[in-house]
């Protein structure tokens, strides 16, 4: 049986995602779509022959859907969990979970009060193939004590509703679920720097900005987000050890030898740079969903990301140096 998902948002990435599970997924099909923007949501549903409702609550409501996927803007997203908890539906949330540490703690409230597991958040580079053989080269033990991390996060230009704060919250978000991921600890303490302005970027916008985590055992993590690199999406990450480095290839493309030179593409889209990263995050989602047991990345790890979150924004308004303090694991997020 065909697993029926209802989408809310249809903007940039909720279309990609319908596309994604009307045409590469297997075992699902999306009935429903829903977005503040109607127009935008009727064409969707017209499309992809869903039906198309008022509000994401009727969605979620709707007997037509067994599972959501959120991916509306981001201060939406908490009220949407929390009613998919309440209808007891499975959900699959974009990232951040919440926009709030306060409505994290609700959402994890509302899923251990209901008894298991309904919440997925959307930290797809958890399914890259090559954050994932990096993870296994850390795990071997090949070079020793990761003791430093290098990052960066370069978006080509910049969005034009992107705030200072979104620049930790919306993009600075995935390094910190990643780098947790791959080093498998939390954070202890958290700052931002700034300096020389890009004056190609926004207005109001503080870019770059270099965010510095160091976790609890001592790990030294150096992140750049960049807004308006001005050439492409880039995303980099090189973890030092004792004993020898591993670092995140450039994802595979075209070597070209032509006028004098050789060239590789760099891609310009966030949606080009992780495309199998997300169909990997969908497949599993389903198949996770149709057993009943999800695996992916829980509203804890939307907790602790949130948590680091405000942390460096506090740090960024301060000037220095804040500790990074999570409440402690319930034992239903081990
Ligand atoms: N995992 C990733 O790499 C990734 C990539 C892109 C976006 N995202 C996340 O997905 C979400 C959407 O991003 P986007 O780039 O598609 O933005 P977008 O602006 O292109 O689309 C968002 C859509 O949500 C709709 N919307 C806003 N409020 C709504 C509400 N209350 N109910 C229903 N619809 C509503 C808007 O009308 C818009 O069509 C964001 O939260 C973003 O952080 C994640
Ligand atoms: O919403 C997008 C998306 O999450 C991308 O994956 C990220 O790299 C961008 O910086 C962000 O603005």
């Amino acid at each position: 049986m065909e697993l029926r998902i209802g989408v809310i948002g249809t903007g940039g990435i909720g279309r990609d995602h319908i596309r994604r599970l009307t045409d590469v997924i297997t075992g699902a099909k999306v009935t429903a779509v829903t977005d503040i923007n109607k127009e935008i949501a009727d064409k969707a549903a017209k499309q992809y022959h869903a039906l198309s409702f008022p509000t994401g609550e009727d969605l979620i409501e709707s007997p037509e859907v067994d599972a959501v996927l959120i991916a509306s803007w981001d201060p939406t997203h908490a009220g949407y969990v929390l009613s998919c908890i309440q209808a007891g539906k499975y959900v699959l949330c974009e990232k951040p979970l919440a926009t709030t540490a306060r409505d994290c703690l609700k959402i994890m409230d509302a899923e251990m009060s209901y008894g298991k597991r309904l919440v997925q958040v959307g930290f797809m580079r958890r399914y890259d193939k090559d954050y994932r053989a990096m993870k296994e080269v850390i795990q071997s033990g090949r070079i020793g004590e990761p003791l430093l991390v290098h990052a960066c996060h370069r978006n080509r230009t910049h969005i034009t509703s992107h705030s200072n704060d979104m620049t930790v919250t919306n993009s600075g978000i995935h390094e910190i679920d990643i780098l947790r991921w791959l080093l498998e600890e939390e954070y202890a303490s958290a700052q931002v720097l700034t300096g020389k302005q890009n004056k190609n970027a926004a207005e109001g916008l503080q870019d770059p900005q270099i965010l510095l985590l160091k976790t609890k055992n001592g790990v030294q993590i150096g992140i750049e987000v960049n807004m308006t690199s001005g050439y492409g999406y880039d995303i980099q990450c090189e973890i030092v050890g004792e004993t020898g480095t591993v670092r995140l290839p450039d994802p595979s493309a075209l070597l070209i030898r032509s006028e004098g030179k050789h060239t590789h593409q760099i891609f310009t889209e966030w949606s080009q740079r992780f495309v199998d990263a997300y169909d990997n995050e969908l497949q599993q989602w389903v198949n996770d969903v149709k057993k009943a047991t999800l695996s992916g990345p829980s509203a804890w790890d939307g907790y602790a990301a949130c948590i680091t979150a405000d942390a460096l924004i506090r740090s960024r308004n301060s000037g220095t140096s804040v500790p990074v303090t999570l409440q402690r694991r319930p034992e239903f997020y081990d």
